[in-house]
């Protein structure tokens, strides 16, 4: 196994940059800079030298193997933050024969040395992306283990069943046509109800994990652009008094109260013969259809085309005109914090049924587990045991205890070099 290494720290200028060491060689590669390190996890302060070449003031610590992040013998050397220090360093240590990690590469020897399973691996994947306290929390529940206790104990009682119905194949007289005892079925639905439970959180896990969208839509000149300004208190679009100014689509990402939602400016809904025109409001129609809510803004404070759930529907200009249940003026800025309530509540409620399910690998997964648990009424016991062998092997690939291997590139892949 080759002993790597890697900045843990984002590259650039900083206070301090560590610098991670993994693998069978790390202790005596921090020790051929830094001298002997007798004790593990304690700090060091020492100079750390490449022959007479004084490199740096550093902190030095090391971890075992077996009680480190990645099950390695791993080093870490606290450098001051200035990247031609680290360069210099990373010389020294090709020169020992490490090399450079790979992206992910670290938490990839985590997961090998079994030090997480797989959906934990995933779950930092996603903290080390969350942009917002909505998305910090679920990726946090992600990286404790949950999901793999949860699956354990739906494998063990399916190992259950599955030894119940062996007990009563052997047993069975000849004469009498066996029986599959109840308590088999039992057992079956229960865990088919569980997993039925995690799959319909999956959903509204996924539109958070990813982040919302809510597309401001209405007639041209409805103030759609100047909504957009208002919120994102800047000047991103352009806004003048000629209809059909906006056509592609802006976007704005915003941390709304901790959840991620990102606003969408598009082109003013009408039949236009400028062929430009046209296909921004043919991208308008099409993406506001995929986007959470919708707000559907107009001067009249009436809509056109489909309402849809948690759809909201605003008059604007309330400075020159009023009348309707929502309206707000981007001009004045009326209205617009009990707009952003309004989106704000529906998303949060959206958000409250998510799960622990945390992306479509799992999902499948899951889904492969209850399709093997599903129409087992009438069918014989050697074909419902190999049903149950079915839904416990998918169970186990949920958090990767098979079958990993066809996903580690992908999956650590998205991380970045030093993670
Ligand atoms: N009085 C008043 N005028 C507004 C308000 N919001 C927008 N306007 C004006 O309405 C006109 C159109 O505004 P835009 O924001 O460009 O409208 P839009 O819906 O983006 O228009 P298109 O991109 O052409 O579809 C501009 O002259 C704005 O200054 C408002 O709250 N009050
Ligand atoms: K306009
Ligand atoms: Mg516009």
């Amino acid at each position: 196994m080759d002993t790597i290494f890697a900045e843990a720290s984002p590259p650039g200028r900083g206070g301090i940059t560590v610098v991670r060491l993994s693998g069978p060689s790390a202790r005596k590669a921090a020790e051929a800079f830094a001298g002997p390190l007798p004790d593990a996890r304690r700090s060091y302060l020492r100079k750390l030298r490449d022959g007479d070449d004084l490199i740096d003031h550093a902190l030095v610590l090391w971890f075992e193997e077996g009680h480190s992040f990645t099950g390695e013998e791993v080093a870490e050397l606290h450098l001051h933050g200035a990247p031609v220090i680290a360069d210099r360093l990373a010389r020294g240590l090709l020169s020992q024969g490490l090399r450079r990690a790979e992206a992910g590469e670290f938490t990839r020897r985590a997961f090998l040395n079994g030090r997480m399973d797989l959906a934990e691996a995933e779950g930092l994947a996603d903290l080390l992306s969350a942009e917002t306290e909505a998305q910090r929390k679920l990726a946090m529940k992600a990286t404790d283990g949950e999901l793999g206790k949860i699956t354990d104990q739906l494998r063990h009682d399916l190992i259950r069943a599955g030894a119940l119905i062996e007990a009563s194949i052997d047993f069975a007289d000849e004469e009498v046509p066996e029986e599959v005892p109840v308590e088999v079925y039992e057992l079956i639905d229960r865990v088919r109800a569980q997993i039925s439970e995690m799959l319909c959180s999956y959903p509204a896990t996924e539109r958070l994990r990813q982040g919302y969208e809510v597309a401001i839509i209405g007639p041209p000149n409805a103030g759609k652009s100047t909504l957009l300004n208002r919120i994102a208190q800047r000047e991103i679009a352009i806004v003048s008094d000629i209809a059909g100014t906006t056509r592609d689509i802006l976007e704005l990402r915003t941390d709304l109260h901790g959840l991620p939602v990102t606003f969408l400016d598009t082109a003013g809904l009408r039949d236009s013969a400028d062929p430009v025109e046209a296909i921004g409001v043919q991208r308008a129609t099409t993406r506001a259809r995929g986007a959470d809510i919708r707000i559907h803004l107009s001067e009249d404070g009436l809509f056109t085309g489909e309402l849809l759930k948690g759809d909201l529907v605003v008059r604007s200009k309330s400075d020159v005109s009023s009348g309707g249940d929502l309206e707000i003026s981007a001009m004045t800025g009326k209205g617009i914090a009990e707009l952003l309530e309004l989106v704000y509540d529906e998303l949060r409620s959206r958000a409250a049924d998510s799960g622990l399910i945390g992306n479509k690998r799992q999902a499948e997964a899951l889904g492969r587990a209850r399709a093997d648990l599903e129409d087992i009424d009438h069918i014989a016991p050697e074909l419902l045991a190999e049903r149950i062998r079915g839904a416990n092997f998918s169970l186990a690939e949920v958090v990767g205890k098979i079958g990993a291997e066809n996903y580690l590139d992908e999956i650590f892949s998205s991380f970045c070099i030093g993670k």
